[in-house]
């Protein structure tokens, strides 16, 4: 390893299908050390939170002696988990992840008992979506009372990982506004855990991680660790909030993110408060805000429709009327939180290649529909999309969501923006600066530009018109 300008860092990102560990130098943001592990999901979209330590500390173990250098590590995580931890700090079953709709029965009676999604939108800044940790608490609560009964700490899967990296599983338990925001029990309003909203789903705030406050450390590491002992740990967030500080992100500008989740957002400094429920009014991980809007079918749902085609993830054809929506895990953005995939319009001469082009513009389709929603009115819409998240690797993705934004996309060629984004916190809370700027300064964004291509309003409208159309379809339980 050639000697760094500056002191090493390290930024952890423990999404939903693995975790990612980057060794950064501060002073440029050159990675010099990565590593990478795989989590388990089971097929109900639980996991086990022992298995994501597992993973970073594997993938910190792969960064080898940079990692025993670092001087500050941050951890950013798949949002809206919830994690259930016992008086010793075990799981005390798995984990009950973002894209798991089996709260949709709770979230709704939720939206109803309290308001409805005017008042929730208001208060906590979100119509909470079945992903959001409140649905799922709701859902334990009433399925497994024993379960609840026996929580002691609450955490999200960012809190847990960061507790297990200071030793403060339970007690001292820290989080971030960001991650807070993605609960439902977190007022974007007050900047504090709603009481009553804890109060109605049976959740003692006391089990509750303390929110840190912008540039404030959870603490330093514990022994034991691949990495040195007494070294700063950040606050974390959620993996779109890291995400935004790793593109240094600012008013105006749209990222759209195409992992396990597509997500699209942008920073703002308004509080959002969407009683339609697209635009998740999420706070950022700093002291602004970072409407969101988010799909739970992106990058999977597509390969697996390339796998039943038997065909490779790029081998995709122009042409033909057909429409996928391809929503196999349920949808949450449009809502519909029921409905499994559908495909209209086939043709005696549609192909492979046609279908798999469709089920690609099916999931960008909805991301690209909230794209004005989380951006500010002024927003000049002459910037580029940034594209990120493995998906923004392959060339189909890239160019469907050209033909359907009619916007211009930049493709940063740093390929761990959300890893990268914890990395800039972590130097942040080092050097005593705000994490974006940091980001900015190491020039995260930089690669390959591509011009608009003329916007396929065709392909557009036969998908609003099917989703209209098979409306009832998408509801059914
Ligand atoms: N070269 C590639 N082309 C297209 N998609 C890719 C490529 N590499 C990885 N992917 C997709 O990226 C996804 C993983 O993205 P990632 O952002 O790491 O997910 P997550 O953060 O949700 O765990 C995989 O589901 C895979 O489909
Ligand atoms: O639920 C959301 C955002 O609200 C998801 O974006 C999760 O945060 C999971 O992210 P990935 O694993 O797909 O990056």
């Amino acid at each position: 390893m050639a000697a760094p300008d500056g002191p090493l860092v390290i930024g952890v990102d423990s999404s939903t299908q693995s975790t990612k560990a980057l060794v950064v130098d501060s002073a440029t943001g050159s990675v010099v050390a990565r590593g990478q592990a795989p989590h388990v999901v089971t097929a109900e979209h639980d996991s086990d939170p022992e298995q994501w330590w597992t993973a970073l500390t594997d993938a910190l173990e792969q960064c080898g002696p940079a990692a025993g250098e670092a001087a500050a590590i941050a951890v950013a995580g798949q949002q809206h988990g919830l994690v259930t931890l016992d008086a010793s700090g075990r799981p005390v079953r798995n984990a009950l992840l973002w894209n798991d709709t089996r709260s949709a029965p709770q979230r709704a009676r939720l939206i109803d008992e309290l308001g409805g999604p005017g008042a929730w939108a208001e208060r906590v800044g979100s119509v909470p979506p079945a992903s959001f940790t409140v649905t799922k608490w709701a859902w334990l609560r009433e399925h497994e009372p024993a379960a609840a009964d026996a929580t002691r700490a609450v955490r999200l899967p960012h809190d847990y990982l960061t507790g297990k990296l200071t030793g403060q599983e339970v007690r001292g338990g820290t989080t971030d506004r960001g991650d807070a925001s993605g609960s439902g029990w977190w007022s974007t309003a007050t900047e504090s855990y709603d009481e009553e909203i804890l109060a109605h789903v049976g959740l003692d705030p006391a089990l509750l991680p303390r929110v840190l406050a912008a540039g404030e450390a959870a603490g330093t590491t514990r022994a034991g660790l691949p990495l040195p002992e007494g070294i700063l740990v950040a606050a974390g967030t959620g993996d779109n909030m890291a995400g935004a500080l790793g593109l240094g992100l600012v008013p105006g500008r749209p990222a759209l993110s195409l992992g396990t989740s597509g997500t699209v957002y942008a920073v703002s400094e308004r509080r959002p408060t969407d009683a339609s429920g697209i635009v998740a009014g999420f706070a950022d991980a700093w002291r602004g805000w970072l409407p969101l809007a988010c799909t739970l079918n992106c990058t999977q749902a597509v390969d697996r429709i390339a796998t039943l085609l038997g065909l490779d993830r790029e081998a995709v054809a122009p042409g033909g009327e057909a429409v996928v929506l391809p929503f196999l895990d349920g949808e949450r953005t449009p809502d519909l939180p029921y409905a499994s995939g559908l495909v209209h319009g086939l043709r005696h001469d549609t192909s492979g290649g046609q279908l798999l082009q469709a089920a690609y513009d099916g999931a960008v389709f909805a991301l690209l529909r909230a794209l004005e929603s989380v951006l500010d009115d002024d927003a000049d819409p002459g910037e580029p999309i940034v594209l990120i998240g493995g998906g923004a690797r392959g060339t189909a993705w890239r160019e469907t969501v050209r033909r359907l934004s009619g916007r211009a996309v930049r493709v940063p060629v740093a390929d761990e923006l959300v890893a990268l984004g914890a990395a800039a916190q972590a130097a942040g809370l080092l050097l005593g600066r705000e994490p974006a700027a940091v980001a900015r300064e190491w020039d995260t964004t930089a690669g390959p530009a591509f011009e608009p291509v003329e916007r396929d309003d065709a392909a557009l409208a036969r998908l609003a018109a099917t989703l209209t159309d098979a409306d009832a379809l998408l509801r059914r339980r």
